[in-house]
């Protein structure tokens, strides 16, 4: 069976590939998930400066899922642009991936220039989504200024790109943002989802919050947000112009869900949580299972089944 595929015009050996934030904030991270049986990579949202990050405890795995509020700590942009530099794109059959995540849209203006400036064949996923910066509300939940800053964004960075948005819950906030998506002619894929931002983990036993910032309150990931995930994927899907595409991420903890993700019209597969808790091995266990179902199934690629999930 074939489980590979593309995003942005570029080929993927197969689907899937870390979440922003896991696995990759530094160059051995990233080297870990070269080595690995990943279709591709992506390195930690960047930041214009170097960031430290909320204090710890800032990450806790739950009985079904994770809880992080990681603060954005990163290494600062100029150290991502250094490895898409260096980064080996005529023999490695891996694609790279760069996320940024700028403070302000100055900033990330600042940060697409100088990539643009580099012109190296690194995708761009744009984090419109996260959900634990003090002070700095989301620019995925204010559709007004999402939509400045696509109409600043596109233009400087000409290629084919994509954007991470956080989860919505409202039809009408489906039909908004893909609304606004379908106006960007090279916004070429959306990353569903970012974490379900705000959520409290407390110890039964202590009568304490698990995580150290913001009272406790941090981004919700893993087994829990698989229903949601897969919503935010198949609304997309069935609302994006044709040739707009959906990576998929949120509750993909083996084959199966993974499997799930394409029915719901993913064309690439991101994992989080997992990923954090069981290592880059995780990828050689995704990729056998989801090989698995498909031939149990009788499917021989990921076009015989992405996005046609039934309903009643
Ligand atoms: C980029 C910051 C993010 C973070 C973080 O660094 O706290 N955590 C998430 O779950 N999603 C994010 O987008």
């Amino acid at each position: 069976v074939d489980l590979s595929t593309s995003i942005a015009g570029v080929s993927l050996p197969n689907l899937f590939f870390n979440a922003s934030g896991v696995w990759c904030q530094h160059e051995s991270e990233l080297k870990e998930l070269l080595n690995s049986e990943s279709g591709s990579l992506i390195t930690k949202s960047a930041t214009f400066e170097y960031r430290e990050g909320n204090p710890s405890p800032r990450y806790v795995p739950l009985p079904a899922g994770s809880i992080n509020s990681m603060g954005l700590p990163n290494e600062g942009y100029e150290y991502y642009l250094n490895y898409a530099k260096n980064y080996d794109y005529t023999n490695n059959v891996k694609p790279l991936f760069v996320s940024l995540s700028g403070l302000s849209l100055q900033d990330n203006v600042k940060m697409v220039e100088q990539f643009v400036a580099a012109d190296l064949p690194c995708i761009l996923e744009i984090n419109f989504s996260c959900p634990n910066v003090p002070g700095k509300p989301q620019l995925g939940y204010d559709m007004d200024a999402m939509e400045n800053a696509l109409k600043v964004l596109a233009p400087i960075v000409k290629k084919p790109f994509g954007i991470k948005l956080p989860p919505y819950f409202d039809i009408a906030h489906f039909d908004a943002v893909a609304a606004i998506v379908n106006k960007i002619d090279n916004l070429a894929f959306v990353t569903c989802v970012n974490s379900v931002g705000n959520g409290l983990a407390i110890d039964f036993e202590t009568e304490t919050a698990l995580i150290k910032p913001k009272d406790g309150f941090g981004g919700l990931g893993g087994a829990m947000i698989l229903n949601t995930a897969l919503a935010n994927v198949n609304a997309f899907h069935r609302r994006l112009n044709e040739g707009k595409k959906v990576i998929g991420v949120g509750g993909v903890t083996s084959g199966k869900e993974a499997f799930l993700h394409v029915l719901a019209g993913a064309s690439a597969v991101q994992i989080g949580t997992q990923l954090k808790e069981e290592g880059p091995v995780f990828f050689a266990r995704v990729k056998k299972e989801l090989e698995e179902i498909m031939q149990a199934k009788g499917y021989k690629s990921l076009d015989d089944f992405r996005g046609k999930v039934k309903t009643l």
